[in-house]
């Protein structure tokens, strides 16, 4: 018999709304410890909300939630979260080096851990991202890229067991892209950490997927990249005709005007449909 291992997060008959506008609902899914679960859709269709359920920043409208075997609080130090990219202000008083660091304040390496281990692992944090050279600089100077960087490092600190990520590619070029989505994929398999991944961009992070929730017009489908990005399931759950086509082994999704927004669609998909 198989142990049973704790998901590392399980919804029931979850359901999220803002007055009569449902996002999703009878949402029942469980997130096993060490799965990349990516989550898709079109702007607006629900994806930052969904991780803000799990961060206890919003309650749901009817279901439950859990998150690693306990209900959901603010602030777990177990959960790392890179939120969607808003640019620090010019006069931001901190470094580089300090944003990655808040990241180990308040957790298990927080005060009282020694400044030299300290030191080392914002670092080394700091390398991975490939943010050494800017690391004294403050962050309002930053491009948006080299901040979004610095946010990865921050939410990897504290070595968290789940980590939610909203679009923590955008704004980085091919290079960069590669080597964050890398350093993530790495944590996981080292760490065995869970990952939920918030994207546009199905492509980046196709090769490390195991599961794909799809959001749209207030319908989801679950199941792997395989199942979820065809031309049949994505019709069904945009409720209006839409082409998935794979070109050089990458997702381009095609169709009508939502589906020109739809994630997979890293060139300017061309708009074949009719009316959505
Ligand atoms: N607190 C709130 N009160 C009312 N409406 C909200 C609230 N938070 C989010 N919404 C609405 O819910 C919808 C989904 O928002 P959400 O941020 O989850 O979309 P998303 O799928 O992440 O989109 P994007 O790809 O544009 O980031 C949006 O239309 C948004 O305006």
């Amino acid at each position: 018999m198989s142990e049973h291992r704790t998901p590392s997060v399980e919804l029931e008959a979850a359901a999220l709304s803002f007055g009569d506008r449902t996002l999703w609902k009878d949402l029942t899914l469980e997130i096993d410890q060490g799965e990349y679960f990516a989550v898709l859709g079109p702007n607006g269709s629900g994806k930052s909300t969904f991780l803000k359920t799990l961060l206890g920043l919003l309650p749901l409208s009817e279901g439950a939630v859990r998150v690693l075997g306990d209900g959901v609080r603010r602030g777990n130090p177990r959960i790392g979260y890179v939120p969607q990219q808003r640019a620090f202000g010019p006069d931001t008083p901190l470094r580089a080096r300090d944003l990655v660091g808040l990241g180990l304040d308040g957790h298990r390496w927080g005060p009282g851990f020694p400044s030299r281990r300290r030191r080392a692992r914002v670092d080394e944090l700091l390398e991975r991202v490939g943010a050494t050279e800017y690391a004294a600089v403050p962050v309002g100077l930053l491009s948006g890229g080299e901040q979004q960087r610095l946010r990865v490092a921050q939410a990897l600190a504290s070595r968290p067991r789940l980590l939610l990520c909203d679009e923590a590619l955008l704004s980085l070029d091919l290079r960069h892209q590669s080597a964050v989505s890398q350093l993530i994929e790495e944590y996981r398999r080292e760490s065995g950490a869970t990952v939920v991944f918030v994207t546009h961009e199905i492509n980046p992070i196709i090769d490390d997927v195991d599961r794909v929730l799809y959001l749209a017009n207030g319908r989801f489908t679950v199941g792997s990249v395989e199942d979820v990005m065809t031309t049949e399931t994505l019709s069904r759950v945009y409720g209006a005709p839409v082409q998935v086509l794979r070109v050089d082994g990458r997702y381009v999704v095609v169709g009508s005007q939502a589906a020109s927004e739809a994630p997979g669609n890293d060139c300017h998909a061309h708009d074949v449909g009719g009316e959505a």
